[in-house]
């Protein structure tokens, strides 16, 4: 328990990672894995039960790196075709009043700002991490002609972990199923919708990086380069 509240977190694991072109899960960063570095990076004091998504066809690997072999304490529930839907089936199974949801491709977040969401959760209901932004950011339309730029002084690139209150979640989740999932881009946006509860953004971390494209991967070594240095 953590200030009253039972904290569930929910790792999401179950992408095909089309742009990367491979499971970007199961590439070695600094000698273990993307994924067992995530949960083991999720499993901090405060969070009392964790939650991994899978997919039928990594069900097996993913045991073993998270069960067999690191005897981590992780509950592994099918995840679905689109992020949210994992999302959604990894919150059906927390029991927790808080729920943390996070991407399993970004294996540097840390404790503090894993309390920074937690926090603000409990106090606000909904609170994910973000930085701000240091580009202009175009809005373009399909014929490729800009429409417009977004305010820098008022843009940031969102991160997880994103943290709610559960009932909050579950309530948003259930309209989305109703709604078809007509307006989903993440669970801060989905919460907002269909809650109207906004999401209180708090500063991440540089280095709270997502992989997504083979790219990133030389990012994430120097970050551990430099983590091994300090
Ligand atoms: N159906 C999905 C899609 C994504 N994810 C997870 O959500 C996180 C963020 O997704 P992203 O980086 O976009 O991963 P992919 O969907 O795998 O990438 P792509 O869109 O290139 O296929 C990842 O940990 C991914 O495994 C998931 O659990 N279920
Ligand atoms: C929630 C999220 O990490 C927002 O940054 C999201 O998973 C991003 O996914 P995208 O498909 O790379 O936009």
């Amino acid at each position: 328990m953590y200030r009253d509240h039972k904290v569930s977190a929910i790792v999401t694991c179950s992408g095909k990672g089309t742009r990367f072109g491979s499971n970007k899960l199961l590439v070695e960063l600094g000698g273990i894995t993307i994924l067992e570095r995530t949960v083991r990076a999720m499993l901090v004091p405060a969070v009392d039960e964790l939650i991994v998504t899978i997919s039928s066809e990594n069900e097996e690997v993913y045991r073993r790196i998270l069960i067999d072999d690191a005897a981590l304490p992780v509950s592994l529930v099918p995840g679905g075709a689109e992020r949210h839907i994992s999302a959604m089936n990894g919150l059906e199974a927390t029991t927790g009043d808080i729920v943390v949801v996070h991407d399993g491709v970004r294996p540097f977040v840390t404790e503090d700002l894993i309390m920074k969401v937690i926090d603000s959760a409990i106090d606000h209901g909904s609170a994910m991490l973000g930085m701000p932004s240091t580009v202009q950011v175009k809005l373009v339309d399909d014929e490729g002609f800009i429409q417009g730029s977004l305010d820098r002084e008022h843009s940031w690139l969102g991160q997880t972990p994103q943290a709610f209150r559960r009932d909050l979640l579950r309530a948003s989740y259930e309209s989305a199923v109703a709604d078809r999932y007509q307006r989903v881009s993440d669970d801060a946006d989905l919460v907002h919708e269909y809650t109207s509860t906004r999401a209180r953004i708090l500063p991440g971390h540089v280095n709270n990086i997502k992989i997504t494209t083979p790219q990133d991967l030389g990012t994430a070594r120097l970050i551990i380069e430099e983590n091994d240095r300090t």
